[in-house]
């Protein structure tokens, strides 16, 4: 069947004539200047905004000038010849319809900038690329510096949530961390995580933003601002950590031992990026320090291939029939999520504060085991990536209702560097000495004073605590609905799968 395709031709206000082309849900763009051409392609959803006014017309854009290029933020303004502009009107509508297909116009964003995180980096990236974008888009933005550690979690606290669609950080993890438990804080708490929030990765890990938008994209702050703008709610599982009478809230990760010392004890070599990490792990490989904790888990889920297969049925809802189901999908910016599509869901959650917890009673013995082995690190959370180096949760899925957890025994120090170079694609799941658990909750027992514990990349103290989890109660943007993170069995699967079935055991079940 033939394509529709509507054509706008343009002199382009700098001399050149702008060649338009929307064939269904593609824009194409010539520009023909006096000395060079160029042209490209892009899907409709990458338009930010199109406005006719007389004879001038003016569009915005993004474009990925070659496939494994990052993104750049292109506006087109020309005219049309007298005569046309009822023509040019009608082209501009056609794409904005196009463009904003399912999603609302105009978000009122909250944002708020660290200027602390990562490198430093989030001021100047905020004024360079992300406010051309939102302007761009014509988005309704109220933002704000942070001044210091708990300024978001405050701001969170106090802010009309009404009054906004989404908030957006312009930061790393950590200050997304802020913004969920200024959500916990309040009197609505409930209803106050159905306001999205969008990542803007300016930090050292950006593991959030590698989570929603994939390895190619997750560093990209123009992609990240695209997100803000057209991205589609999507719910996500929230973690409590119970600690003494303390109850925080953690999105992403809680670790102790040789990778909460590599998170927490790298802070001095920011200027490194998330090479600080690797940095970190080298020395944590070297001292080989065990960590002295006692881990009790409340199993969901403890077969490897079950994780994989799980994974994959996860995912198979959101791509076209007939495709690989072993493939992701490109961003789409369209297609099915939890949440409603058009913003945040206003009615279904309640305006109470937060969910009981649980497993907080030790009485509770059912299902749950404890690891007798000595462990290196414990970590756990929700969402694939926890930086561009480190996929430690391949199987992790957005809104399964349980926490990934992973028990790393002490192993060789050969076994651990020869991971290194898989671990951005999730190659730790299949150490042999990785348990990795599916649960519902889990405990931490030091047995002795002195060690690092972080949740979500931030500090708090070494001592015995619990988490569980909430299922869907935080709500994030994406493009896409799942996590994009490819993951799959290893070619020699099956090898490895008879000797891992050999494998001794190195749990004992509570009685
Ligand atoms: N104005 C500020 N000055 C100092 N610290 C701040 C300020 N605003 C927020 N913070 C704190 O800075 C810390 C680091 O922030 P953030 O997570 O944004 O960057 P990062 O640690 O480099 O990134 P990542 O968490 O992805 O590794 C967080 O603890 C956050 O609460």
């Amino acid at each position: 069947m033939a394509r529709t395709s509507h054509t706008l031709k343009l002199s382009g206000v700098r001399g050149g004539c702008i060649e338009l082309t929307l064939t269904d849900a593609f824009l194409c763009v010539q520009r023909t200047g006096h000395f060079n051409r160029k042209e490209y392609e892009t899907d409709t959803r990458n338009v930010l905004w199109a406005e006719c006014a007389g004879t001038m017309v003016e569009i915005s854009l993004l474009v990925r000038k070659s496939a494994k290029a990052a993104w750049s933020f292109v506006q087109l303004n020309g005219r049309c010849a007298h005569g046309e502009e009822g023509t040019a009107c009608a082209f501009t509508d056609l794409l904005m319809t196009a463009a904003y297909a399912g999603t609302k116009r105009q978000r009122r964003l909250r944002v708020l900038v660290n200027p602390h995180s990562g490198s430093g980096n989030a001021v100047s990236n905020y004024s360079k690329k992300v406010e051309p974008v939102l302007r761009a888009s014509r988005c309704l933005v109220d933002v704000t510096f942070t001044r210091d550690r708990g300024h978001a979690t405050e701001i969170v606290k106090e802010l009309p949530l009404d009054d906004f669609d989404a908030i957006v950080t312009v930061s790393g993890d950590g200050l997304i961390h802020e913004v969920m438990n200024g959500f916990a804080a309040r009197a609505d708490a409930e209803k106050a995580f159905r306001t999205p929030v969008a990542p803007i990765p300016c930090g050292s890990g950006n593991g959030l933003s590698l989570d929603l938008l994939g390895i190619q994209d997750g560093s990209d702050v123009f992609a990240a601002a695209l997100n803000a703008v057209k991205g589609q709610p999507m719910s996500v599982d929230l973690m409590s950590v119970q600690q003494n009478t303390e109850r925080v809230y953690s999105f992403m990760t809680q670790t102790v031992g040789l990778l909460a010392d590599v998170d927490l004890g790298t802070e001095n070599m920011r200027f490194l990026g998330s090479g600080r990490f690797l940095l970190g792990f080298l020395r944590g490989v070297i001292t080989m320090k065990h960590c002295p904790v006692t881990l009790s888990v409340k199993v969901a889920e403890s077969d490897k291939t079950q994780m994989v297969h799980a994974l994959h049925a996860s995912r198979a809802r959101f791509l076209p029939q007939k495709s690989n189901p072993h493939h992701s999908q490109s961003p789409s910016y369209g297609s099915a999520t939890s949440v409603d599509p058009n913003g945040k869901d206003p009615g279904s959650a309640s305006t109470a504060a937060l969910p009981a917890l649980d497993y907080a009673s030790s009485a509770d013995t059912d299902g749950w085991i404890t690891l007798t082995c000595p462990l290196l690190y414990v970590y756990a959370g929700k969402g694939p990536f926890v930086s561009r180096e480190f996929m430690q949760f391949p199987v992790s899925v957005p809104d399964d209702g349980l926490i990934d957890v992973v028990a790393q025994e002490v192993g060789s120090r050969r076994e651990l560097l020869e991971s290194i170079s898989t671990a951005p694609q999730g190659g730790n799941f299949w150490l042999e000495h990785q348990h990795y658990f599916k649960a519902h909750a889990y405990r931490i027992e030091p047995y002795k004073p002195g060690g690092c514990f972080a949740v979500d990349g931030e500090a708090y103290p070494f001592a015995p605590f619990q988490v569980e989890v909430h299922r869907g109660l935080a709500t994030l943007l994406s493009p896409c609905g799942y996590y994009q993170a490819k993951f799959d069995f290893p070619s020699d699967y099956e090898t490895r799968k008879d000797t891992d079935d050999e494998e001794a055991g190195c749990f004992v079940c509570a009685s």
